[in-house]
């Protein structure tokens, strides 16, 4: 039986899904714990709703149980020393540096806590790794915790997270499957992962909670990925051909989902995917295989990423070239920023990418999102170091009103699909911009046909 729980990283991952594990398991005490003391403060603030992430529901599940049995702190020892199962959910981002430098996973903040846990712990512990790893890495953080801690005894588990921004309550309050990787040649490794199970099966069906060796489990969270972003990509590249050869990819797409062996999710085509994990979890799974020699299997998953740069890429180029080849000087209002709809993260969010192309091209960007701040989006871009700081600011500028990111504007490029654009007052978006107006929808969510009437030039992809 678990009593106290402790999730090193209070981010994306660390945050909801504690909350979640505190509303269905009363009983049990958990603390989240970050070194991020301004993001731990906005956990605690007083004001439930300026948490530090946006998730539909998660305010309530942490008005339900903050205080109660969740608790944020930046006390990491204390919290590792009671908890007798520990989650590790830091980031794991693309190396910047050295071997493996846009490629493999850094995983220094992994080790960083791995060494933190030997130091502190008195006890014996079950290390859950909720991060996403490479395949293997349980191997090291078992060597870093066997060599270096107080003689005490761990059992590494892997238990990867599939829940989706903007839907991350929802996903895990009926995850499609849990996986649970674990020792399973041993008892004490069957009795740690017989613990794990026990927590989700607080609400989760027993059918649905898969346990695996380690390996598979790790490996599995990477392939999955893999799998969607592809669908992404495979459904993005036949966008292309639609439109040369006036086929429709949303009816494509349809025709193709109705067989059942196919299916319809992850067919909508875009200017492309992001999110902090798709591409740096490819990428990684990139890495491992030509680590091991496998050339043909790298090369098959790069064209993944291949193909959504072109298509990142390809959107910005029709832009310009519809806007009679230059966009200099020219102001082009941006409606989203996010990298999808109903969350606040933009790492790796299409719009970026095309924003800078627009940027080096002199456009004058004016961007509106309903749930991204302004520094947020100075930061995406000084982060690419395109240009400098001043440049970026002088080339862009944020605002609180659609209507105002619109006026006066050469034409429209839609990146997140947020709901509320269908519902802007597109007659008086028209009214006062430029003429001709053009609205370049990245993400097909407008009714076309509608705007075309109002005047529009109307550009999509894939049609
Ligand atoms: N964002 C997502 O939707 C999903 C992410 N994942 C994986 O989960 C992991 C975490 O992702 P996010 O939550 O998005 O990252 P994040 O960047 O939002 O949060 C990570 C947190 O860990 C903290 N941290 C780093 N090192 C620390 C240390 N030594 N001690 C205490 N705190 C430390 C950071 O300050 C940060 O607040 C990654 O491996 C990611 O691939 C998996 C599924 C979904
Ligand atoms: O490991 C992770 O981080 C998570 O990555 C994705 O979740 P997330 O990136 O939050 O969001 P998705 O809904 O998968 O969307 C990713 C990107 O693909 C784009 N997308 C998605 C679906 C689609 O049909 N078309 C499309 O362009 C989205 O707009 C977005 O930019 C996976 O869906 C999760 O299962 C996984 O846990």
């Amino acid at each position: 039986m678990i009593n106290k729980i402790c999730c090193i990283g209070a981010g994306y991952v660390g945050g909801p899904t504690m909350a979640v594990i505190a509303q269905k398991c009363p009983e049990i005490q958990v603390t989240v714990v970050d070194i991020n003391e301004t993001r731990i403060a906005r956990w605690n603030d007083e004001d439930v709703n300026n948490i530090p992430i946006y998730e539909p529901g998660l305010v309530d599940v942490v008005r339900e149980t903050r205080g109660r049995n969740l608790f944020f702190s930046t006390e990491v020892d204390k919290a590792i020393e009671e908890a007798e199962m520990i989650f590790i959910s830091v980031n794991t981002p693309t190396k910047t540096y050295g071997v493996g430098k846009g490629m493999a996973a850094d995983l220094k903040y992994i080790e960083l806590c791995a060494r933190q846990i030997a130091r502190v712990a008195k006890t014996d512990k079950i290390v859950v790794e909720k991060s996403t790893l490479p395949v293997r890495t349980a191997r090291a953080i078992k060597d870093i915790l066997d060599n270096t801690g107080n003689g005490v005894k761990y059992q590494i588990l892997s238990n990867p997270e599939f829940l989706a921004e903007g839907t991350a309550v929802e996903d895990l309050h009926a995850p499609d499957r849990v996986l649970i990787g674990g020792d399973t040649q041993t008892e004490e490794g069957r009795n740690a992962m017989q613990a794990l199970v026990d927590v989700y099966a607080h609400w989760v069906p027993k059918g649905q909670i898969l346990t695996t060796n380690v390996w598979s489990s790790e490996l599995s969270k990477l392939t999955a990925n893999a799998f969607l972003a592809q669908r992404v990509s495979s459904i993005n590249s036949l966008s292309e051909l639609c439109e040369v050869t006036e086929a429709d990819v949303d009816e494509v797409a349809k025709a193709i989902g109705m067989d059942s062996r196919i299916g319809p999710k992850f067919l909508k085509s875009s200017v492309g995917f992001g999110g902090s994990c798709f591409q740096k979890d490819i990428l990684n799974l990139v890495y491992i295989a030509k680590s091991y020699g496998l050339d043909e299997v790298a090369d098959y998953w790069e064209q993944v990423i291949i193909m959504n740069d072109h298509q990142k890429a390809r959107f910005a180029s029709k832009l310009i070239s519809t806007l009679y080849n230059t966009v200099s000087g020219k102001k082009i209002a941006f409606l989203g920023w996010a990298f999808k709809k109903d969350t606040n993260d933009t790492r790796e969010s299409a719009a970026i990418y095309v924003a800078d192309i627009l940027l080096s091209e002199q456009a004058k960007l004016s961007v509106y999102d309903p749930k991204v701040q302004e520094h947020q989006i100075y930061f995406d871009l000084d982060y690419l170091a395109t240009r400098s700081e001043e440049e970026n600011k002088n080339g862009v500028t944020v605002t609180n009103d659609p209507y105002e990111s619109c006026k006066d504007a050469h034409a429209i490029a839609v990146l997140t699909e947020w709901d509320e654009f269908k519902d802007l007052d597109w007659q008086r978006i028209y009214d006062n911009m430029l003429k001709p107006a053009f609205v370049f929808d990245g993400r097909r969510l407008l009714d076309g046909d509608q705007l075309k009437n109002i005047g529009f030039s109307y550009h999509t992809i894939g049609k």
